[in-house]
């Protein structure tokens, strides 16, 4: 039999690798059964030999010792916020002033979903996932690794030397969201208002085995400190971060123009309710990161790049509702 070392390290390894085709590429290649077997070898193996337990070991997900309050991080590359459109001349606007700002007359755009979630940063160090925390504002956010740890799909190792960070946003999929509401009422506690407040009630959990039973999850969108930063679009950005293991919505869109931005929004108004997570409107960026760099930006926010707001749902709802009763 290998010796101890090497079959604890073999099976850090298979199951990282599982974990990342059950989770982020939805393409298990083992059923569950072999998972738990697998896990539970390296849960006798780590007891038996603590010392010899790697850090990016998925017996991290399990959650930890429970903390009396959360650190404060310094984001060294600053977590902005999104400037609002609320209608097509919005967007126009926008538009109209990337082209001026950048004194060119076509200019190709990514559209993302905007996923209803809290924004985090999850920082890497030699390939280790070493830290998570929320935006807070901007600038000082909270040290929630412990919690960050649980959501199956963020890697504990990836393979990029150096610092890196990934920010995007860790939300509730709605299934997650209505059992966990359903098992609330039953035991005569408040439901939360909706799944973005049920992420943030979870993420702020001292105790991380709480947090492990929410069944959050997590969607990439943006490259933050990176020392070997090479790429030249945005969306090269978002392939890579695929490439390094990191889930990121596929749903994304390459535009020409800010009409076929503006196709991707009507599309998604109608199609949000089959989404399996809460989306809360479309952002728009500019694509060619020398032109970020350019367009630079306010003290909040990117000049390169806007967030198209949904008219509020719960309105409808609530209108539909009445109008279905009288
Ligand atoms: C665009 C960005 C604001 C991320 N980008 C950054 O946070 C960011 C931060 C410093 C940057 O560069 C700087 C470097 C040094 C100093 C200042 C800025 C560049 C990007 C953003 C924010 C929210 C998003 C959201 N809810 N959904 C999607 N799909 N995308 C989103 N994208």
């Amino acid at each position: 039999m290998a010796n101890i070392d090497e079959r604890i390290k073999a099976l850090t390894d298979q199951l990282n690798k599982y974990s990342h085709e059950y989770y982020v590429l939805d393409q298990p290649s083992v059923p569950d059964s072999e998972y738990d077997q697998l896990l539970q070898e390296l849960i006798k193996l780590e007891e038996a030999y603590p010392e010899k337990k790697q850090a990016h070991s998925p017996t991290e997900r399990v959650g930890g010792k429970v903390l009396d309050g959360f650190t404060k991080v310094t984001h060294e590359r600053p977590m902005l916020s999104l400037a609002n459109a609320f209608n097509e001349e919005d967007l126009r606007d926008f538009d109209r002033r990337v082209k001026a700002g950048l004194d060119v007359d076509d200019v190709s755009y990514v559209a993302e979903l905007k996923i209803d979630g809290l924004a985090v940063s999850l920082r890497y160090q030699d390939g280790e996932f070493v830290r998570g925390a929320t935006r807070g504002d901007g600038e000082i956010g909270e040290d929630i690794t412990q919690n960050l740890k649980t959501i199956n799909s963020i890697p504990l190792k990836i393979d990029e030397p150096g610092t890196f960070e990934a920010r995007g946003e860790a939300f509730m999929p709605k299934t997650s969201f209505m059992h966990l509401n359903k098992a609330r009422e039953i035991n005569e506690e408040e439901p939360f208002a909706n799944p973005r407040n049920a992420a943030a009630g979870s993420l702020r959990q001292l105790d991380s085995k709480v947090a492990a039973k929410r069944h959050l999850d997590i969607f990439l969108y943006a490259i933050g400190q990176w020392e070997n930063r090479s790429m030249e679009t945005h969306s090269a950005d978002l392939t890579y971060l695929r490439s390094l293991g990191f889930k990121t919505n596929t749903e994304w869109k390459d535009c020409q123009t800010i009409d076929e931005v503006i196709a991707f929004i009507e599309h998604w108004q109608v199609r949000r309710a089959d989404l399996t997570y809460e989306i809360d409107g479309i952002v728009i960026k500019v694509d060619r990161l020398s032109y970020q760099e350019r367009l630079g930006r306010t003290a909040k926010s990117p000049r390169w790049a806007i967030a198209y707001k949904f008219p509020a749902e719960e309105v409808a709802t609530t209108l539909r509702a009445i109008e279905f009763s009288v």
